[in-house]
């Protein structure tokens, strides 16, 4: 079955590029720019990633993407990414980045959109992996900044697949976004945003009806909600669902607990998706083959999932009927 799995065509919908930041590469490019990290060693650095809830694993993400300083620096990060995603058997992936952070740190706008590209288009050229890439707002800073940061990449807005919500969700709730994603909708965006990841089923339908969002990322929650169940499941909404990720940061205790069979059971629109390999115990393949440890899937079911995230996916039409014929043929 694992070999199966790998040969299986995936797409990945749901990816922050910072969050692929391996412990090897944090060090050589903190070495490469002069940045010191309140570690001794690799190990140490694994050691520490063991969270209680999102925040605690945010704060370790927002310091590690600190070394990030340069094209170059974002070039290598999504080569590395790519390399391992080839060699999961990933085909499409949407790979998101939070500019805010970087741009707090006094970076141009260009360093992560050029580097990110560069490697977008070697990847392709490389491993015939196509991708597309989403802008996240930070969702715990203004609104005000995320407009600002809207308006400031407009030379990039025709290479964005889409805009995002990331980052602490209690508390922030969508509609607190409302202004900007209208903005975006002027500018002819797409727009997705994280919810009912920790937030409520109230965040899901929030981010409907305030951000016209074509997709939820998370929305494990909804469950909690029968009546917004039977709206995404007659809109066909697409859930990012992330296994792994939410195992590591606590959303359920034990994958056998998770509410994807549930998901499932409904008629929901859900995908699998790794959201941040480095963090959560690994890419792609890890999040299938546990959950084919976890729940005994067969291919259909895994042939399923492959099929709705290609239909998801901002991916020419050739293309995707090309994926879309192999995974039948898998
Ligand atoms: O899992 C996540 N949830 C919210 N924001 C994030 N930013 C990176 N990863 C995540
Ligand atoms: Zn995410």
């Amino acid at each position: 079955m694992k070999t199966w799995l790998k040969a299986l065509p995936k797409a990945e919908l749901h990816l922050h590029i910072e969050g692929t930041l391996e412990p090897e590469l944090m060090f050589e490019l903190a070495a490469r720019n002069g940045v010191t990290l309140p570690y001794a060693s690799i190990d140490e650095v694994r050691a520490a990633y063991e969270f209680s809830n999102l925040q605690s694993f945010l704060d370790l993400y927002y310091q590690g993407m600190a070394v990030l300083h340069t094209e170059q620096d974002f070039f290598e990060l999504a080569m590395a990414y790519f390399d391992r995603a080839h060699a999961d058997g990933v085909v499409h992936v949407e790979l998101s980045f939070d500019p805010q952070p970087h741009l707090l740190r006094g970076l141009e706008p260009s360093v992560p959109f050029e580097g990110l590209e560069r490697a977008m288009r070697e990847a392709e050229q490389r491993y015939d992996i196509s991708s597309a890439l989403i802008m996240s707002f930070v969702r715990d800073r203004s609104a005000e900044e995320a407009m600002t940061v809207l308006e400031q990449t407009r030379a990039w807005h025709h290479r964005l697949a889409a805009i995002g919500l990331d980052s602490a969700e209690l508390g922030n709730p969508p509609e607190k976004f409302a202004a900007v994603f209208e903005r975006a909708r002027e500018l002819g965006i797409p727009r997705l945003a994280h919810a009912g990841e920790e937030g409520p089923a109230t965040y899901i339908s929030g981010a409907m009806d305030a951000l016209g969002v074509c997709r939820i990322d998370h929305g494990v929650r909804c469950l909690e909600d029968p009546a917004l169940v039977e709206r995404l499941k007659s809109e066909q909404m697409p859930l990012t669902v992330c296994p792994l990720s939410n195992v590591y940061l606590k959303v359920v205790e034990r994958l056998e607990n998770h509410p994807l069979p549930g998901l499932l059971e409904q008629g929901l629109k859900v995908t699998l998706n790794s959201d941040d390999p480095a963090y959560f115990g690994g890419g792609m393949l890890n999040n299938f083959i546990a959950c084919h440890d976890a729940f005994g899937w067969d291919q259909a079911t895994f042939r399923q999932l492959a099929r709705n995230a290609l239909e998801e996916a901002f991916m020419n039409d050739e293309r995707r009927s090309r994926l879309l014929s192999a995974v039948a043929n898998c």
